[in-house]
């Protein structure tokens, strides 16, 4: 970071944003200077996307000022925000699939600002030299990785001269090797004097890679440190207070019976874009976590519809539970059966956003809770209740509507609402995605408990640390295929991280193909 700069890129003061019934920013007053790295930092319905959406012209905020370049700023809506020079990558892209990678970025891009780049393509492939990120312009998007697909959001924001990137969540969707290379691009930007603001609940990333963080609690600024002067730890207790118990070295099991197994599935996807499966082969055993390894968009997404039913296609033989056939039955019956999941995607699959929670519990438990043909509607709100005070999930009741509920509270909810029915065998993508140190301990110790009373668990994630932390037993997918299945005490972070990017999938083809000579 450079020093001699004395005049703020970006200074926000006393921000106040007030939502009904909750005080989401409360007088909130930072400081960045350029070439700063930041981290925002809290647990989880802190404040912290609220604050970042006002930055950049998404929410409104109700009072203080926003200071840009010396100068006070209204940043009505996200244009005004580029125009000044901010740039934000969402968690979630928002690439049009068919489009190339000039188009997509042409997108956002207003005719003055194109007038001014000239060719946008020649433009795109000199950035991508100059700060190595290997975007190719005439690719088209649906072609890409989503570590590539990232690479793109940074570019769109690269090429209209961005002097604030704001990065929500930045490292939860790549292999440790593309982290490595995100981290090297925005030390590159740091130097050349763009500002960073970067929202993570990766602690170590944030001592590595931030030169000072701000600490919200409850929408207040609650501390501020300089990172690479403490320890993971240490900001945890920061933002969470004392934690009761530490993350680290859980006993590994040996699964007992085998309760579920998916036998040979082959499999083309029902999305134009999507990733075909190929030769699945895995089981499941009680009182095991099997982890499963993989950059999204590698068949994850796909596989988990096929073992849910929400993929309807018949594969009755592909799949069993306790040793009978269940690739037939619709999603209902297999929950009946004792199977439970926890989809990827929080609003829309794992709860219906415009539902109350309690709904939301109906949905997935209408057998516990209907009743001679009635919904027992005092036991639905108790249980749901029950969930809210055990992962402290911060909403004002069980007759909360979903979509008002952060993300990480919503993430709580859902697996507090899964794990709940203890079933056999509980599916689930991406346990802890967004959620704040203090509750991925509860979430993990929950799913070992149920672990330790003899469930069979897949858990499907993107986080590499946690795997290892969790499973048993470890693999990973790439491109549809899925690699070996190892003891996770037998292998290390590079081989799986080798095997996300496909390493072994030429191996497989091999001994297919010698087996079918
Ligand atoms: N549209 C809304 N209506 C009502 N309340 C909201 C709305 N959006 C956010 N909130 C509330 O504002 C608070 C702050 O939410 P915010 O999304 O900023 O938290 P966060 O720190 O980003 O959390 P997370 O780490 O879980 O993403 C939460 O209590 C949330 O429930």
């Amino acid at each position: 970071m450079k020093k001699q700069h004395l005049v703020s890129r970006l200074e926000l003061v006393k921000l106040t944003k007030q939502y009904p019934g909750c005080l989401a920013n409360d007088n909130i007053s930072i400081t960045l200077m350029p070439g700063e790295i930041h981290a925002l930092l809290g647990e989880n319905g802190a404040g912290k996307s609220t604050l970042v959406k006002s930055i950049y012209g998404v929410v409104s905020p109700d009072a203080g000022a926003i200071i840009w370049d010396g100068k006070e700023v209204d940043i009505k809506s996200p244009s005004i925000a580029r125009d000044l020079g901010i740039g934000m990558v969402f968690q979630h892209f928002s690439l049009f699939e068919t489009l190339t990678i000039s188009e997509n970025i042409e997108l956002c891009l207003s005719k003055t600002q194109l007038h001014q780049i000239g060719d946008l393509a020649t433009r795109i492939t000199e950035l991508s030299e100059e700060y190595g990120l290997n975007v190719n312009p005439t690719r088209y998007v649906h072609s890409l990785s989503i570590g590539e697909r990232q690479r793109v959001e940074i570019m769109r924001c690269l090429v209209q001269s961005v002097k604030l990137l704001i990065l929500d969540e930045p490292t939860s969707v790549l292999t440790p090797q593309e982290v490595a290379g995100l981290f090297e691009v925005l030390r590159t930007l740091s130097e050349e004097g763009c500002s960073i603001l970067f929202i993570s609940h990766k602690l170590h990333e944030v001592t590595e890679i931030c030169h000072k963080a701000t600490i919200l609690r409850g929408g207040k600024v609650v501390d501020t440190c300089v990172p690479n002067e403490e320890t993971p730890a240490s900001i945890a207790k920061m933002m969470v207070g004392d934690l009761a118990e530490q993350d680290a070295g859980y006993v590994k099991r040996e699964g007992q019976e085998r309760i579920f197994e998916v036998d040979n599935l082959s499999l083309p996807s029902k999305q134009p874009f999507g990733t075909a499966l190929k030769n699945i082969q895995f089981d499941l055993k009680a009182g095991e976590i099997l982890g499963i390894a993989g950059v999204a968009g590698n068949g994850q997404d796909e596989l988990m519809a096929v073992i849910s039913g929400e993929d309807e296609r018949n594969v009755k033989n592909q799949l069993s539970l306790n040793g009978a056939p269940i690739g037939h039955l619709h999603a209902g019956e297999r929950r009946k059966r004792g199977m439970a999941y926890v989809p990827e995607e929080r609003l829309g699959r794992g709860a219906v956003p415009d539902m109350s929670l309690s709904e939301n519990t109906l949905l997935t438990h209408s057998d516990g809770f209907i009743k001679k043909g009635l919904v027992d509607w005092q036991s639905i709100k108790d249980y749901t209740a029950s969930i809210i005070k055990k992962y402290k999930i911060k909403c004002h009741g069980e007759f909360s509507e979903a979509k008002s509920l952060s993300g990480g509270n919503l993430q709580k909810f859902i697996m507090g609402r899964e794990i709940g029915q203890n079933p056999s065998v509980l599916i689930c993508a991406h346990p802890t995605w967004g959620v704040d140190v203090g509750a991925a301990l509860a979430i993990h110790q929950a799913l070992l408990e149920l672990r330790d009373q003899g469930a069979a668990i897949l858990l499907i994630s993107e986080d590499i640390d946690e795997l290892f932390l969790l499973a048993d037993r470890m693999a990973a997918v790439c491109d549809g295929y899925l690699s070996p299945v190892v003891k996770t005490d037998s292998t290390n972070i590079d081989q799986i991280g080798q095997w996300m990017a496909g390493t072994f999938i030429d191996t497989i083809n091999q001994s297919t193909q010698g087996a079918g000579a």
